[in-house]
Parts: structure tokens; C-alpha cells; sequence
């Protein structure tokens, strides 16, 4: 059966706070330190939502959230329905069409979702997941399937047989890009984790704020890819100590040199164009020494051209930690 999370971000938000009122203090500090969140350095009025389940609104609400799991526990404003942006237009950072020179993140244009995978993947998230104006993330669960079982044998999957599909064809495509223990990571013989597959749906102008994908909740190697449009994902380094729970297990040093760009690897930020259709992986420095966001704007500058967003979907894969909960309540028909 699939568990699917039908997450409101204000509702999430609402159950997260539930949870906490009854933890206990040591379990609220851990929580704390174990999510990382950076607010964007050059663009403060265009980033948009705080945690990282929920991290946006949908573009009619003006609400702002406080995050209740934020090591800043500062209040941000976001979506893109708010009026009250500063007057000043900002400057678009150019961003790159080759992988930044962050260790262990891997972008090749070269490898994209077929047109044919990319269509029904998108065409039926769309159908099953988000009819309803007000949703744009839904969460689904894998199971860890039994020792010996390969991942996408149904008897070993929770997943819609859409969604193994895609993955099949990832851990097809991606065998000859990267380096064995990357690929190992992402697509073991014998998978003893569930994945989590979080499908975030952003309209023109949304976007989501600069994070680390949770420490205490997924593990290392997270594949992410985008769907219906291109946007521009940015990277900024973490400068702030970090718990070191949920530390790469592989060393991920590794810097593809024949698609990174010949950018100063010495940089904080690094501007990325993700057609529509292409992969990301963070794995090591690149997944718990960067962040990743969206900036909330309906328009990238690639190179010299301005795009403009359409509506975009993205599929993230990630590991479920040991322990770490299922928080979806309802079951979600299978696609
Ligand atoms: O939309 C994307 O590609 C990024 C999603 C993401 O970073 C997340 O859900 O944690
Ligand atoms: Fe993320």
C-alpha cells in the first residue's frame, strides 16, 4: 500500500506543531539542531517557505509560517501571493548550464528522462496528486524491501508502478555517469531502506527556500529530477557546524571534471539551470555541506537568455533513516 501524505504546508505545519507541544525539551533541541536552513544571501525578499516538508505555499496565500523546526527560529515570509516585497526589482544572478564544482553533486545535460517517461510521469502525478488547487507536495513511502528482494519487484514496493519506473530507468541511466560508490548508494543490490519520494509542484513564481534536506530523517544520496519545466536551483554553502548525525557514509569527493563548468570552486553560491526533464544527485559535501533552494520568481536568466518558468514538477528521491516516521495518514490510490 502506498502511504501518501495530502500535505497542506499550513497543515503540516499545524501537525508538526501538535507533535512538538508533546515532546519533551531534549527532543525539541535535537530537532532543532538537526535541520538546517540558510535564508538566501543576495535575494531576502524573494525566498520563500521555511520547512522542509511544506517548503512553499501555493501562490494565492499570503501567509507566513513560523518554523517551528528552524536552528534560526526566525519568522519568513513567503509565497508568492505577498504584497509586501520591497519596490526594488532584483538582480538576476546568471545562472550556469553546467554542474557547479560542489563534491559529490552530479548534473550531466547529457542525461535526461526519456520524453516518453517524462510525459506519463508527469501526466499522472498531475491526474492523481493534484487536482486540488491547494496541494503542491504530496509524499509517498516506500517499504525496505525484504533482504535478497530487488527494490522493484512488487512484492517489495510500495511505490505506483509509474513512479519504479522512473527509478529503473534512473538506475539505468545513471550506471555509466557516476562514480561506483555514488551509484551504489543511490541503487544498492540489496536496498535495506525505504526511499521517500517527495513530489512538489511549482507554479510560475513559486519557489523553495534554501535548505538541507532534514539530517535526522534521510539519509545520504538524494536524486532529484524536474518535470514540465526547467528553473534555476541555487547552492549556497553552510558555513554553520552542523550535528554530525547523518554524515556521508561514502566518501563523495568526487568532482565529475568533464561537466562541471571551469567556475572558482572556491565560490559560496553557484546558480543552476535544470531543464525540464534532467537529474540531479546530491551525495556527500554536496548534500550536508550545501543547501538547495528556488528562488520565488517567475523568470531565470541562463547564461544571457531570461526564461521564463512554466509550471514545474520535481520528484526527489531520498533514504529513509532508521526510525524515521511515516507521517502520512491516508492511502492514495496507486499510479
Ligand atoms: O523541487 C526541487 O527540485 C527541490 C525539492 C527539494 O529540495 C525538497 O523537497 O527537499
Ligand atoms: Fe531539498
Amino acid at each position: 500500500m502506498t502511504s501518501v501524505l495530502r500535505s497542506h504546508p499550513l497543515q503540516s505545519n499545524k501537525r508538526r506543531l501538535e507533535a512538538e507541544s508533546t515532546s519533551t525539551k531534549k527532543q525539541k533541541r535535537l530537532h532543532a539542531e538537526l535541520r538546517l536552513e540558510i535564508p538566501p544571501l543576495k535575494f531576502p525578499s524573494t525566498h520563500c517557505s521555511t520547512d522542509d516538508d511544506p517548503l512553499f505555499t501555493p501562490a494565492s496565500s499570503g501567509e507566513t509560517s513560523s518554523r517551528a523546526d528552524s536552528l534560526f527560529g526566525e519568522e519568513t515570509a513567503f509565497s508568492t501571493g505577498r504584497t509586501d516585497n520591497p519596490p526594488y526589482k532584483e538582480t538576476i544572478a546568471s545562472a550556469s548550464r553546467t554542474a557547479p564544482p560542489i563534491p559529490g553533486f552530479f548534473f550531466n545535460p547529457a542525461v535526461e528522462v526519456s520524453y516518453d517517461i517524462g510525459a506519463r510521469v508527469l501526466a499522472q502525478c498531475m491526474e492523481t496528486y493534484f487536482q486540488k488547487p491547494d496541494v503542491n507536495q504530496i509524499m509517498l513511502f516506500g517499504r525496505a524491501p525484504s533482504p535478497g528482494t530487488p527494490e522493484s519487484t512488487p512484492a517489495s514496493t510500495s511505490f505506483p508502478p509509474i513512479l519504479n519506473e522512473l527509478l529503473t530507468s534512473l538506475s539505468n541511466d545513471l550506471r555509466e555517469y557516476l562514480p561506483p560508490a555514488t551509484y551504489d548508494l543511490l541503487f544498492p543490490a540489496s536496498p535495506r531502506r525505504a526511499r521517500q519520494a517527495i513530489i512538489n509542484l511549482y507554479h510560475p513564481g513559486e519557489g523553495i527556500s534554501s535548505h538541507v534536506d532534514l539530517l535526522g530523517r534521510f539519509g545520504d544520496g538524494i536524486i532529484g529530477v524536474s518535470f514540465g519545466s526547467g528553473c534555476v536551483m541555487q547552492f549556497d554553502r553552510v558555513h554553520t557546524e552542523v550535528e554530525s548525525q547523518g554524515e556521508p557514509s561514502v566518501d563523495h569527493t568526487h568532482v565529475d571534471a568533464t561537466t562541471t563548468c571551469n567556475a572558482d570552486p572556491t565560490e559560496d553560491r553557484y546558480d543552476l539551470y535544470l531543464p525540464e526533464r534532467s537529474v540531479i544527485v546530491l551525495s556527500g559535501e554536496s548534500r550536508y555541506k550545501w543547501t538547495h533552494g528556488i528562488a520565488r520568481r517567475a523568470d531565470d536568466v541562463v547564461g544571457t537568455e531570461t526564461l521564463h518558468r512554466g509550471t514545474r514538477m520535481s520528484i526527489t528521491f531520498r533514504w529513509l533513516l532508521p526510525g524515521a516516521e511515516i507521517v502520512g495518514d491516508t492511502v492514495g490510490p496507486a499510479i
